[in-house]
């Protein structure tokens, strides 16, 4: 029998992307609300009741209130949205970050996607702190460029009109709502400086954490990633490319790491490359779904 999945959001940037992944597939029936009622708490009560899970692609506080919708009711969750990614109760949806969280997702009721940025930072950095070749208060700082649909509708709108700027830094305040889930999943004891930016390209990211060596070898900081991650299917540690290009894996759920530097100099950036809608969101859901409903871990994507 299929599984009945309800994505909350279904017309956004995030929920439009797993529609498109989920709908060709036999295994999966969606639970879909009539547009002109796809924000009455009514009618989203009713598909909480007829789904098996829900897909939570909505700003913060409308994902809140899709669970307290829910209250009572056996849906199981997955949210896309930044709001219960540090929250008693929920497993953090990242299959590859350690080797439980595969069947820690697949027997969870309520799984919070990383974030685009953090999936990048968190791929990187926590399997370096876990096997004590990075200390966890060490990590200084962390750069990224994004796409423009990491901003959702709003700054599409923006950056396809005409004067949008070509490329622009923001939340140098170090608000960034992915910083907690950042410290907390990557074990840091240091809350790391933060400087993301949006460019004038549709999806696709690039995460960089630069490093002093103090010692370490560059080789030594790709084994180890390379070790983590053999036998992923998604994520790849790669070697390090003359030119990093952010969009090189849109419309894929892959996200390759690499480590650049220099012994000699002493200094390395460690670069993950991923698009922001695959497995840093859409991508990201389905296969957290996959994985929840016992399907192929890479089934439509
Ligand atoms: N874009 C990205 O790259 C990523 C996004 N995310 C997260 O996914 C979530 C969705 O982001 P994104 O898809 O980009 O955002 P969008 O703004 O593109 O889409 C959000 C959708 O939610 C709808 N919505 C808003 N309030 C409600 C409500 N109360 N009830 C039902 N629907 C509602 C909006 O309706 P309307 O169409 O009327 O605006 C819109 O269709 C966010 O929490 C974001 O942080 C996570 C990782 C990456
Ligand atoms: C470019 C851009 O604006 N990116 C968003 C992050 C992406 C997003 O909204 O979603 P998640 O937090 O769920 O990853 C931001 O910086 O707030």
């Amino acid at each position: 029998m299929a599984h009945k999945v309800f994505i909350d959001g279904e017309a956004g940037t995030t929920g439009l992307q797993i529609r498109d992944r989920l709908a060709p597939r036999a295994d999966i029936e969606l639970v879909q609300l009539d547009p002109a009622r796809r924000k009455d708490p009514l009618a989203r009560h009713d598909a909480l009741a007829e789904a098996d899970i829900a897909i939570l692609c909505l700003p913060d506080a409308a994902a809140r209130e899709a669970v307290e919708l829910a209250e009572g009711l056996p849906v199981r969750f997955i949210d896309a949205s930044t709001a219960h990614r540090v929250a008693p109760g929920w497993v953090f949806g990242f299959p590859e970050l350690t080797a439980e969280a595969r069947d820690t997702i697949a027997n969870a009721a309520r799984v919070s996607n990383p974030g685009c940025y953090s999936t990048g930072a968190i791929a990187l950095a926590a399997p370096l702190v876990a096997a004590g070749l990075v200390a966890p208060d060490e990590i200084a700082s962390i750069n990224a460029v994004s796409g423009y649909t990491g901003g959702g509708k709003e700054l599409i709108a923006e950056m396809e009109s005409p004067g949008a700027p070509a490329h622009f830094t923001y939340a140098l305040a170090q608000g960034h709502k992915h910083l907690p889930e950042i410290i907390r999943h990557a074990g840091l004891s240091r809350r790391p400086v933060f400087a993301p930016s949006v460019g004038q390209f549709a999806q696709g990211m690039t995460v960089q954490i630069p490093l002093h060596l103090n010692g370490r070898r560059i080789a030594d900081l790709h084994d180890a990633l390379a070790a983590h991650y053999a036998g992923a299917r998604f994520v790849r540690v790669v070697e390090p490319a003359a030119r990093v290009v952010p969009t090189a894996l849109n419309d894929t759920n892959e996200l390759h790491l690499s480590v650049h530097g220099s012994d000699e100099n002493g200094c390395a950036v460690l670069v993950a490359v991923l698009d922001n809608l695959g497995k840093g969101a859409s991508g990201a859901a389905v296969q957290n779904l996959n994985l929840m409903i016992g399907a192929a871990e890479d089934a439509g994507l």
